[in-house]
């Protein structure tokens, strides 16, 4: 077993003792950072960094540098796969990823085939042994993957959306091209995610940002079905020590015991939901990670740790909670901001740890 010098982030997600509560922030490496900015035009297209090794991680290491954060996110995105699977990703500035080939027929679906993690995908792995070298065991590294609702939508739509009319026309008018679709989706996040296990991740998370869309009867049928069959096929232990996986579907508050009872180990909470309900609601069976509105950020030094505080005291006293955004810090956050956020999880949390 590799020893970790901060472990503090995989023993709150056992519901293990801390002495302070541990912090991370969704998409912490990205462009609120001057460095990443740098990193990035030397790169070029976004695309190219997540395919070059040593940059990316580089820009997984530079918020390490700046901030006392208690774990790091592998430098990549979600839409790797639906890349993989051949449908031609790119990014069109201020507009977001887009496709050149969505996916709209049955035809279209039954051609996808599942991409070989160590081959199409091979660029990410490498990032993440590349990483975990270069963290030299000072925190652990996450691991991620969308979930198969969240890329089918950008897969269907292809791109962003704010309607989901394409994807829902699918779902309600035919359901079974879906359904082949999410199914493909599952089996390949599954082995996406185990490779990123082998290649050295210590911990996952699945993204479900789009889940909070659908009704709750959707949302079982076509999101959390296949995050539940996904967590039944995770590699859970690796290296002596247990590999924990986080489920987070924004706007996902009103669902967490059937979320809970997929197996995972912990919920993401997006900054909706009270903590203090969700502890109530679920505490005994998973920890809990949030999750405080990332526009908060924007507000004085003063007026985050306030925020802090109150989120700290509605978690209260004991393990299971790991402290971060309800999702991802904006490009346009001051940094010294982030790290007064940071400061003020660590140094407030300590008194519901004795
Ligand atoms: C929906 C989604 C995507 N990507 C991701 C999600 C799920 C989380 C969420 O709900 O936000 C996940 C993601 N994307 C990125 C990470 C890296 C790890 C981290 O620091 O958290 C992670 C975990 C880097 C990125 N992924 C992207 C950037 C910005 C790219 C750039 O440098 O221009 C980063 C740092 C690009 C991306 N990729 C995607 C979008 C919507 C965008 C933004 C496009 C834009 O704003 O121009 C798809």
């Amino acid at each position: 077993m590799s020893e970790l010098k901060n472990d503090r982030y995989l023993r709150a997600l056992a519901k293990q003792p801390v002495d302070k509560t541990p912090v991370w922030m969704m998409r912490q490496a990205g462009r609120y950072l001057p460095e990443y900015r740098a990193t990035r035009s030397q790169a070029g297209d976004f695309m190219s960094l997540c395919k070059n090794a040593e940059l990316a991680c580089e820009v997984t290491l530079q918020p390490l540098r700046r901030y006392p954060l208690d774990a790091a996110i592998l430098f990549s995105d979600i839409l790797t796969i639906p890349d993989a699977m051949g449908l031609g990703l790119y990014f069109e500035t201020g507009e977001g990823p887009k496709f050149e080939r969505p996916v709209s027929s049955y035809a279209d679906v039954a051609k996808i085939a599942i991409p070989d993690p160590e081959d199409e995908l091979g660029y990410v792995m490498n990032a993440v042994r590349t990483i975990r070298r270069e963290l030299k065991g000072e925190v652990p590294l996450i691991g991620f993957s969308g979930s198969p609702w969240t890329l089918a939508t950008y897969m269907v739509e292809g791109g962003s959306s704010k309607t989901f009319g394409k994807i829902k026309k699918m779902a309600f008018a035919e359901p079974k091209t879906l359904h082949l679709l999410l199914d493909k989706l599952a089996d390949s996040v599954t082995s996406y995610l185990n490779a990123q296990v082998k290649a050295g991740a210590q911990s996952l998370m699945i993204f479900d940002s789009w889940g909070g869309v659908l009704s709750p009867r959707d949302y079982e049928e076509f999101s959390l079905r296949y995050m539940h069959k996904i967590v039944d096929g995770l590699i859970r232990e690796n290296d002596g020590r247990k590999v924990p996986v986080t489920l987070f579907t924004k706007s996902g508050g009103q669902w967490i015991e059937k979320i809970a009872a997929t197996g995972c180990d912990a919920i993401g909470l997006d900054w909706t939901i009270d903590i203090a309900d969700a502890k109530r609601r679920v505490g005994d069976k998973v920890a809990l990670q949030g999750n405080m509105d990332p526009s908060m950020l924007h507000a004085s030094p003063e007026r985050i740790r306030e925020e802090v505080a109150s989120i700290l005291a509605g978690f209260g006293h004991g393990t299971g909670h790991v402290f971060n955004l309800g999702h991802g810090i904006t490009p346009d956050v001051d940094p010294e901001h982030a790290g007064a956020f940071i400061n003020a999880v660590h140094e407030l949390s300590a008194q519901y740890h004795k």
